[in-house]
């Protein structure tokens, strides 16, 4: 497991951040996938306020997510609509920047409409994946004992196991693709699944966050030290 500890969760969300800087001066076109959920709601609040907030050219990258659950986006539940809140609302970036999953689209229609989408992305190929990772050792709405990592498809509906949510998620294979996986894992709850990750082969585990790895980049986990405290 290729990780960095960084001394907490706001140190690891900063180096997150000034990769945004980074890869916004590049010139050109950056794709880069979010994740959802609680853990990077700092890192959004981060870009959002002084430097990285003017510090970031904007208009050079383009934003995407793993997963989103169909719900509107004024719904707390959704993750697009989390990122709106907490980023988008407090900065300039062309709306055309923005490919959300339509959480309140039929799913099966947003399922192909976003599958679509997908495709304008070049080579297949996402800049950066950013991924976070439940205490059941999901990733994006891949579930262990019920994700397809064979799947060719880029795009599935997923059903969270216990609430029964419905969802849209990126497949493991393209994800694999990208360029660049950062799993950003914070909190001690997140401790001993990561000790069990790190010391174990990860294609013997369930957990889609031990086993999808970027195919030829680089696979790489982010943790504060609460996370981090059961690694040897
Ligand atoms: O359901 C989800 O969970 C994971 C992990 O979320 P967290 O609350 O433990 O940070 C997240 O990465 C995914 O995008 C989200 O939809």
């Amino acid at each position: 497991m290729n990780y960095q500890v960084f001394e907490n969760a706001q140190a690891a969300v900063e180096k997150i951040a000034q990769e945004f800087v980074t890869y916004s001066e590049q010139g050109r076109p950056v794709h880069i996938s979010l994740s959802g959920g609680s853990t990077p709601k700092l890192l959004f609040k981060t870009l959002s306020t002084s430097p990285f907030n003017t510090q970031v050219q904007w208009n050079n990258l383009h934003f995407w997510w793993g997963d989103d659950r169909m719900v509107a986006p004024n719904d707390p539940e959704s993750n697009y609509g989390e990122v709106q809140k907490l980023l988008f609302d407090h900065i300039q970036i062309p709306k055309e920047n923005i490919h959300r999953i339509r959480g309140e689209n039929e799913v099966n229609d947003e399922l192909s409409r976003f599958s679509d989408e997908l495709k304008t992305v070049p080579n297949g190929e996402f800049d950066w994946i950013i991924l976070g990772m439940g205490t059941d050792g999901h990733t994006a709405s891949l579930f262990p004992h019920q994700t397809d990592f064979a799947d060719e498809k880029l795009a599935v509906i997923a059903k969270h196991p216990d609430t029964g949510q419905l969802r849209i998620s990126k497949t493991a294979k393209l994800i694999a693709q990208a360029k660049r996986i950062t799993y950003l894992v914070t909190g001690g709850a997140k401790a001993e699944i990561l000790k069990e990750i790190n010391e174990n082969t990860s294609a013997l585990l369930p957990y889609p966050a031990a086993r999808i790895k970027s195919n030829n980049g680089i696979t790489e986990w982010y943790l504060d030290a609460e996370a981090a405290a059961l690694l040897k």
